[in-house]
């Protein structure tokens, strides 16, 4: 639960999600790597221990991982609630594998990998799953070097494939439509610091044969943790983030986003500091930002005017089907919300008090944008703990910067 209270005071971001996934799996595939400052969540920990169910080291030093040496992927791997753990293994555990069971929990099991697994059939391995390729799946034989066109509808499909490529040979995967592209961009940056050759031409990626050669890696901040910190800065008093280094994420962007808004946001240096402000309604793309939606919907809610939040259709194969469950909790928060296929239109009245019950419905990005309009009236959140998935010290950092928040 999050009551009406004023933040003031600093933290230090959290360290990205995406680039710890991707640099334990590059460093567990090299010698030995130090992988500094690395997000310990359930999701990472879901990668971390893939890795190391396959052979790989997995030490903690101090503020650093030590990984490396995996081997060879094979038996029964839960990847928890983490798409990016899964579908970055389905290519591995088909270049480098032997009889691979991939499965996670009951969200995991609702995301469809159609288009990934066909590719890495096309390439020679074999995949049984689900509907639509749902988990558990099952993953037999190798795929061998070759040319696959797929559809970017998850980037992490590309990034699947960029992954595995280099391990078998020189390759050329051909992309379709690519939501998320920035991810990709931060696959390519944790590759080219592993020694792997991608080269990119337009919408094809050139993957040529390499050795995985990651030694050290510092994981910079994570761009969508730090939105609700920016969110609750303008919504409820002062919030100074510590240590912002800047690194290839997109959802960096919301900066410019929330001062678009109206909101007074400044990023200097290492530092960002949010201001509570009147917010005006905006016109969101959230084709390359999809997790930034949910911490923009909020601030909608508490804007004057219309926002408008489009090319959102990928939202809808997250943990939950996020447009339905933003519009849902918004309702519940007595907001005028409209949602379709791929958008969600938010008519915002300005700062007011938000009271009710909202349900993350176990995904932890609903939860941490929500928790913000709590900061202006009462608002409950249920099973609010998965914010462990990418968060797990979210409510602590909100308590030091003075929200009242309490358990229940
Ligand atoms: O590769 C990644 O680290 C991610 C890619 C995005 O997913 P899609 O590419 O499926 O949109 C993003 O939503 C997810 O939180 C993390
Ligand atoms: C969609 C997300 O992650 P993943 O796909 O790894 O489960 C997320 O963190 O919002």
């Amino acid at each position: 639960m999050v009551r009406k209270s004023e933040v003031n005071g600093e933290v230090k971001a959290p360290p990205s999600k995406s680039y710890t996934h991707r640099a334990l799996f590059a460093g567990a595939l090299s010698r030995r790597a130090r992988i500094y400052s690395p997000l310990i969540s359930d999701d990472t920990l879901a990668t971390a221990f893939s890795c190391k169910k396959s052979g790989s080291i997995f030490l903690r030093k101090g503020d650093a991982a030590i990984v490396g040496g995996l081997r060879k992927f094979g038996g029964y791997y839960n990847c928890m609630n983490s798409g990016t753990t899964l579908r970055i293994l389905i290519s591995l555990a088909a270049a480098l594998g032997d009889h691979s069971i991939l499965d996670g929990d009951e969200s995991l099991r609702n995301r469809p990998n159609k288009e990934l697994c066909e590719a890495v059939k096309k390439l020679g391995a074999e995949v049984i799953g689900g509907e639509e390729f749902k988990a558990p799946l099952k993953i037999r034989g190798r795929i061998k070097a070759g040319e696959v066109e797929i559809s970017g509808k998850s980037s992490q499909f590309v990034t699947s494939l960029l992954f595995a490529l280099p391990l078998v040979g020189d390759s050329v995967v051909r992309v379709r439509d690519l939501k998320s592209k920035p991810y990709v961009d931060v696959t390519l940056h944790v590759l080219e610091e592993s020694n792997v050759k991608v080269e990119v031409e337009g919408n094809e990626y050139h993957v040529y044969d390499s050795e995985y050669k990651l030694r050290e890696f510092q994981v910079p901040p994570d761009f969508s943790s730090i939105s609700y910190l920016i969110a609750a800065g303008v919504v409820g008093g002062k919030v100074s983030i510590k240590n912002v280094v800047d690194s290839r994420q997109g959802d960096k962007v919301i900066v410019d986003l929330v001062r678009e808004m109206g909101g007074r946001v400044e990023w200097r240096n290492d530092e960002i500091v949010a201001e509570k402000s009147e917010l005006e309604g905006i016109e969101f793309d959230a084709s390359n930002n999809p997790d930034l939606v949910p911490t923009i919907a909020v601030l909608a809610a508490v804007a004057k005017g219309k926002t408008r939040i489009y090319n959102a259709e990928h939202l809808r194969l997250k943990e939950t089907d996020r447009i339905t469950t933003i519009c849902e909790n918004l309702r519940r928060l007595g907001v005028d919300v409209k949602c379709g296929e791929g958008e969600i239109v938010v008519e915002g009245k300005g700062f007011r008090e938000f009271k009710g019950v909202v349900d993350s419905f176990g995904d932890h990005r609903i939860a941490m944008a929500f928790s913000v309009l709590g900061l202006l009236g009462e608002v409950r959140i249920l099973k609010a703990e998965c914010v462990s998935v990418s968060y797990p010290k979210f409510f602590q950092d909100l308590k030091k910067l003075g929200a009242d928040v309490n358990a229940g």
